[in-house]
């Protein structure tokens, strides 16, 4: 919604046939695994012929991307509308999208308009999902972390003066010290992205002396780099939200050089405080109001969830819960 002021109904159960929601988030899913599946073919030359001759996989790719891309058009096109324009701020339109739209500076075709709608559907979609649905698995083995975090939830809702049910604002989540290492230490382990690549533009010299050609790709695995000794210290395999706690119990944020999980540098994450805004609100109110048992038990036991080789870090299944609400205080 904050992005282009369109709810792409996630979490709509849309089983019914038609549903714009659920052809998106098919075709969405789909087109994000059949890329992937390209990295993983061990012919590496076996897409480029199926794409030249339109069939298999590639086929079933150029109609998912069709779909996801007709997806994002309409919301464009929606946003064009005499009706959208000719203020978005009179029409109250303070979204992303909405922006670009009005940009006085510069004039935006539909398909760069689609694209920009595309970027931050697949930057902000399953990251923070992924993000959520590992950190509520560690929590279900490590009861006294949920505890603490509602702790610190009830003594904010105390010195903003807010009661329970009540929205979070910027301010009263910033005070969520415990919550937000909480959540960092669990992408440590489990990042949404784990794996990135980029390319270089022109010929290059890593700072210990490796030499990068122009056009040459450029991978790290913000996953392994996660699980470290050199960088995290003998107990790197530990889920620990105290190593980003200082003596106050300040959260104490980590270079983005050793703490790859939004990457570093100038193309990194542009969305990284309001992923966190999202989290930490979602899992305050959550942690505020209910307790969330996972129910495959061999998961609940502290076993590994399959993950799901993708894009992003997916869990196999998702991860089943049951909410239970808790008393009154
Ligand atoms: C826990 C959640 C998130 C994680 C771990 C994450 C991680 C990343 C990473 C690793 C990149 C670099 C990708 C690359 O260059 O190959 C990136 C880029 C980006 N992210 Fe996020 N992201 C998250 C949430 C979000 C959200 C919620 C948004 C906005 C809705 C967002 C918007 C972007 C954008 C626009 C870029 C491209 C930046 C550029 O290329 O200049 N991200 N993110």
């Amino acid at each position: 919604m904050v992005a282009f002021g369109h709810d792409p109904r996630c979490l709509v159960d849309g089983e019914e046939e038609g549903d714009a929601r659920s052809e998106f988030m098919d075709a969405f899913g789909e087109a994000q695994d059949l890329v992937v599946g390209r990295f993983l073919d061990p012919i590496e030359v076996s897409w480029k012929i199926k794409k030249w001759l339109n069939v298999g996989t590639e086929r079933r790719l150029k109609k998912a991307i069709a779909d996801v891309h007709a997806f994002a058009m309409d919301i464009v096109r929606a946003r064009r509308r005499p009706s959208a324009t000719p203020s978005c701020v009179e029409h109250h339109m303070d979204d992303v999208l909405s922006r670009f739209v009005a940009s006085e500076d510069e004039a935006h075709s539909d398909e760069v308009l689609r694209d920009i709608v595309l970027s931050f559907l697949i930057a902000g979609r399953e990251t923070t999902a992924s993000a959520l649905a590992w950190f509520f698995w560690l929590l279900s083995s490590r009861p006294h972390v949920a505890a603490r975090i509602a702790d610190e939830v009830s003594a904010v809702r105390k010195s903003t003066g807010t009661r329970r049910g009540e929205a979070f604002g910027f301010d009263a989540l910033r005070e969520m010290h415990y919550l937000h290492a909480a959540l960092t230490e669990s992408m440590r382990l489990y990042p949404p992205a784990p794996i990135d690549s980029q390319s270089c533009a022109a010929d290059d010299t890593l700072p210990d002396g490796t030499f990068v050609g122009a056009g040459w790709s450029v991978t790290y695995s913000a996953y392994a780099m996660g699980r470290l000794a050199s960088i995290w210290g003998e107990d790197c395999m530990e889920y620990r939200p105290e190593r980003w706690l200082d003596d106050g119990g300040v959260f104490r944020p980590e270079s983005p050089f050793r703490f790859t999980v939004f990457h570093a540098g100038p193309r990194m994450c542009l969305g990284k405080e309001m992923a966190y805004v999202q989290m930490k609100s979602i899992v305050a109110n959550v942690l505020e109001e209910f307790v969330v048992d996972v129910v495959k038990d061999d998961v609940a036991a502290g076993g590994v969830p399959e993950h799901v080789l993708s894009i992003t870090l997916r869990m196999k299944g998702g991860l089943p819960v049951k909410i239970r609400r808790k008393p009154e205080a």
